[in-house]
């Protein structure tokens, strides 16, 4: 726990990531927790390994504008529209990673069996120089940076309830992440991760337009 609240930028070789732990987002990091876990639709995405395909050891939601898929994934991302909360929580992150985004997925993290393995969000729709912003919620877990050509070069920061992440610059070229099992942790844990997809270069196969939700309370 940070105590201070004070935002930290991470001494990364060839990456830039910077850790608010308390952002203003609009609405309290438990209301928040609350409202997302039960208003976003949680599906379990499947990826194919050599011949088979296995399930992803967490949930997921992908919202935006944007039909998408990943190369390791088996199946195309057709994206949920923008709910008034996830609305308010763009643009609350759009101005405080001073990018824009049109793309989120989201990561259910059951408990602490549940992970996400190294990588680099270098998809090519992302660009050479990403900005990705990630919101935590629930349970703190270990976020762990390495240099993908030097995995002695390491960092782990622990990502705290109602907290804020942001890589940019080269951070995907030369730093893979991860979030490790652990089995110190039992409780649910959501992170929102914000990026801008172009649908040209991407692997995104159209842009969608929703129609406007009705309402506007967050
Ligand atoms: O849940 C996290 O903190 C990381 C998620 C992530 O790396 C991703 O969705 O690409
Ligand atoms: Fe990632």
């Amino acid at each position: 726990m940070d105590l201070f609240g004070e935002i930290r930028h991470l001494k990364l070789n060839g990456g830039t990531v910077v850790y608010d732990p308390r952002p203003s987002l609009g609405l309290s990091p438990d209301l928040l927790m609350k409202r997302l876990s039960s208003e976003l639709v949680w599906e379990q995405h499947k990826v194919r390994l050599h011949d088979t395909v296995i399930d992803q050891p967490r949930l997921s939601g992908w919202h935006g504008d944007i039909v998408h898929t990943y190369t390791t994934l088996a199946h195309n991302l057709h994206p949920e529209p923008w709910s008034p909360v996830l609305k308010q929580l763009r643009q609350r992150v759009s101005k405080l990673a001073k990018a824009p985004f049109n793309s989120m997925l989201a990561n259910l993290y059951r408990n602490g069996a549940d992970s996400i393995g190294w990588h680099s969000d270098n998809e090519e729709g992302l660009g050479t120089e990403p900005t990705i912003a990630l919101i935590s919620l629930g349970a703190e877990r270990k976020f762990s940076l390495r240099r993908w050509d030097d995995h002695r070069s390491m960092c782990d920061i622990i990502l705290e309830h109602g907290s804020l992440l942001i890589m940019s610059g080269m951070t995907q070229r030369y730093w893979q992440h991860a979030v490790p099992r652990t089995s110190a942790v039992t409780g649910a844990r959501i992170s929102l991760t914000f990026r801008q997809i172009d649908p040209v270069s991407g692997r995104s196969l159209k842009s969608v337009t929703h129609k406007e939700q009705s309402g506007t309370d967050p």
